[in-house]
């Protein structure tokens, strides 16, 4: 005679999830198993069916039957490290990531051909290195500083004041950036750029690269300047960015956001964009002797 299985309210379990037999032949051991370690994560949505499962885990089981654990008051359900925790049923999202950062870490230690002195194009490392100056803060921001100090002209100086802003926001953004998703820079990079911040231990996202876009966006929209020039503009963007991840400084994914990022925030510039009308405090207070 077949007797039903009943929780401790006295409702026939499988009524409610009929795949949570319990029983190992069905695999229903491992199953309840991991159910109690996602249940632990994201408490189920239906209360009812979440208590259960936690009746028929294995552990639970244990404990309801006082003699067969020695007498012993129920054992506590085991703590399984987050890190040990599985996820059965990863997402699309979940995998199409996982494989994104998987070609990313390839191609990365593939391009990075100049990260060091013995590598394959180790020889091009100096040349790196000037790329790397030339987009590093520190040089645009004292010329910035330097310019604006000599410009005679309010054009002159509404488009450097601007320029200054930008480089100011770029240095917020991309430390914030870089302090809350924490991507440590690839372990081929040897650290020894030049002046660096707490947040520069952080690759992601590439500070010179959002630099290079913002400043080269800003350039193109600001100077006239003849064709072959703007083309050098442009390709000296693209090079430095390159160059990120041939240095070993940066994966790929950190220099592709950079160069998203650096667009974007020219966008930001140009819509709050100071003039003597705008921010007339600004200018006033620049012109003071
Ligand atoms: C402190 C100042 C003014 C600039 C820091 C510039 C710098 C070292 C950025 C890091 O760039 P990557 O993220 O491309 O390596």
């Amino acid at each position: 005679m077949q007797s039903t299985r009943r929780n401790t309210e006295g409702r026939p379990l499988g009524t409610c999830d009929p795949s949570s037999s319990g029983s190992p032949a069905h695999g229903g051991g491992s199953r309840f198993e991991f159910q109690s370690l996602l249940s632990s994560r994201a408490p189920a949505a239906d209360p009812t069916s979440a208590r259960l499962r936690a009746s028929e885990s294995p552990v639970h089981r244990r404990g309801s039957f006082p003699l067969a654990g020695g007498g012993s008051s129920p054992a506590p359900p085991p703590q399984v490290p987050e890190e040990d925790r599985i996820d059965l049923n990863p997402s699309f999202l979940g995998i199409a990531l996982r494989s994104l950062l998987a070609i990313d870490l390839w191609l990365s230690k593939k391009l990075g051909v100049c990260a060091g002195e013995s590598s394959s194009w180790g020889s091009m490392r100096p040349l790196m290195k000037l790329l790397e100056i030339s987009g590093h803060g520190i040089p645009w921001l004292l010329g910035t500083l330097y310019c604006l100090s000599r410009s005679d002209s309010w054009a002159g100086r509404e488009v450097l004041m601007n320029l200054l802003f930008a480089l100011l926001l770029d240095l917020l953004l991309v430390s914030l950036i870089k302090g809350l998703v924490r991507r440590r820079r690839p372990a081929h990079n040897q650290m020894d750029m030049f002046f660096t911040v707490s947040v520069d231990k952080y690759s992601f996202p590439s500070g010179h690269t959002t630099r290079a876009a913002l400043v080269s966006r800003f350039i193109l929209n600001h100077l006239v300047l003849a064709i072959p020039l703007r083309v050098l503009v442009v390709l000296w963007a693209f090079i430095l960015g390159l160059s990120r991840v041939m240095l070993g400084r940066h994966n790929v994914t950190d220099v592709a956001f950079g160069f998203f990022l650096g667009y974007m925030q020219y966008s930001i510039v140009d819509y709050c964009w100071l003039s003597p009308h705008t921010a007339p405090v600004l200018f006033v207070l620049w012109n003071q002797p």
